[in-house]
């Protein structure tokens, strides 16, 4: 097997929305939970994205396990490595995008490095180095009041210069409407002033085929589903890889008891939360007795779920609003909350799926790694695609029979989005 591509992804949603666009552009295309155990047959693919939960953690922890993942996937013939980071820019002051993205470079010998997040489907664009989420300015967008890494600057370049060992420049729309050698010299007119990363506009999907054309030209970039496809275009395009007619499988029958579990509090999950409540059985869970008393408060979440599933599908939520998240952080501090609260996710989905369920959707990013991490999930192959940038994924290498997940990044998604899941999860 030769990789046209390998992507380092730095949570599981991210990375499934990621395996979704390269599969749509025709890309054979796996994920893989972490670097893959030697005995784990991968059927004959385009491309890999191996799948860590990164995003929130020490930057040198992060930095190492894409080293890691880098040596493997350039093992497998990968010419190119992509470091998937979220549409949102999600990162703090310490990294993790910047660390990765200047230990990637340095491992390739790459002067410089291209970072674009936008995924223009899903309303992210970026104009003069500033990311907007629809109309808003990042800053203005909910993502001000994400619990790990609110954002509060719109200003890439700043926010990546802030958290990187090399200096950051700009490519602006002009420069990419000017085409693929007006990006290649303003990128070796910022090596000239000595900068490592450059941040690149993009407004439309064809900003981000000339961005993809552009980082085919290097072994290294970092961007988002976006980039993903201007990447998987490119490759196409050229030759390089001949597109499946769909790099994706169909719709399967899976059957047997569902349940959806919510661990994301983006304005866009508390919404599919209440419209799910029309329709399904819905726990919300105490996120302060998580804190103090998980064993006992999953205990309720799993036998609640349990007496249900057998009749339908049922939604067990940790989400809380911006306030309710305040409280519990100014109790227990931020990373303990967090951790606390997806620790007790974990164990609610791990007694589900003992209970029988093979069908389970995620909400929220940090707590889909900690569920598939607990489920001990070594890959998945790509099934239809819910809502852009959310598909359908069944499990590799596990046994009990089949098993097909959802894992929804906490800000995608219809209001109507678990029952949507359920509909092609059959
Ligand atoms: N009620 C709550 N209070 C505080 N933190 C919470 C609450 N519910 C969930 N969390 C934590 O918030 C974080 C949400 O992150 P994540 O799952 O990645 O969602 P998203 O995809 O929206 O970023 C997780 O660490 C989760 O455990
Ligand atoms: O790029 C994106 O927006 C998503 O792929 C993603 O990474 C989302 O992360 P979470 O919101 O933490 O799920």
């Amino acid at each position: 097997m030769t990789l046209a591509l390998g992507c380092i992804a730095d949570d599981y949603t991210g990375a499934s929305d990621l395996a979704n666009s390269l599969a749509k552009a025709g890309l054979r295309t796996v994920q893989t939970i972490g670097v893959p155990a030697a005995g784990l047959a991968l059927p004959e693919i385009d491309a890999i994205v191996c799948a860590f939960k990164i995003r929130s953690v020490p930057a040198a922890d992060a930095v190492a396990a894409a080293l890691q993942a880098e040596t493997w996937l350039r093992g497998q013939g990968a010419g190119h490595v992509l470091y998937k980071v979220c549409s949102t820019f999600d990162s703090t002051d310490e990294g993790n995008i910047g660390p990765v993205t200047d230990a990637l470079r340095a491992r390739a010998g790459e002067p410089i490095a291209l970072v674009n997040s936008a995924f223009p489907e899903a309303g992210r664009t970026i104009y003069q180095g500033h990311l907007f989420v629809g109309a808003l300015p990042l800053n203005e967008s909910p993502l001000k009041d994400h619990p790990l890494n609110p954002m509060t600057d719109a200003n890439l370049v700043r926010v990546l210069a802030r958290q990187s060992r090399s200096g950051v420049g700009l490519v602006d729309r002009k420069t990419i409407a000017a085409g693929d050698a007006a990006v290649a010299a303003r990128l070796a007119a910022l090596v000239q002033e000595g900068k490592g990363a450059a941040i690149a506009d993009t407004i439309e999907d064809a900003d981000l085929e000339t961005l993809g054309r552009v980082a085919m030209t290097h072994k290294v970039s970092t961007g988002a589903s976006g980039l993903g496809l201007g990447i998987a275009r490119a490759l196409v395009a050229s030759g390089r890889v001949r597109a499946a007619t769909s790099g994706s499988a169909g719709l399967e029958v899976v059957g047997g008891p569902a349940a959806c579990l919510a661990g994301s509090c983006s304005q866009a999950t508390l919404g599919q939360i209440a419209e799910a409540e029309r329709i399904m059985p819905v726990l919300r869970l105490d996120a302060e007795r998580l804190g103090t008393d998980g064993i006992a408060e999953t205990d309720r979440a799993i036998a609640f779920a349990g007496e249900r599933i057998g009749a339908g599908p049922v939604l067990v939520a940790s989400s809380g609003t911006p306030d309710e998240v305040a409280a519990v952080q100014a109790k227990f501090g931020r990373d303990a909350a967090g951790h606390a609260i997806e620790a007790g996710m974990a164990r609610i989905a791990e007694a589900l799926v003992a209970r029988g369920v093979r069908r389970l959707v995620v909400a929220g990013g940090e707590t889909s790694g900690a569920v598939v991490e607990r489920l001990a999930i070594p890959a998945f192959r790509l099934g239809p695609e819910i809502a852009p940038g959310v598909p359908v994924l069944h499990a590799l290498g596990i046994a009990g029979g089949p098993m097909v997940l959802a894992l929804k990044s906490g800000n995608f998604g219809a209001p109507t989005f678990f029952a949507d899941a359920l509909k092609l999860m059959p």
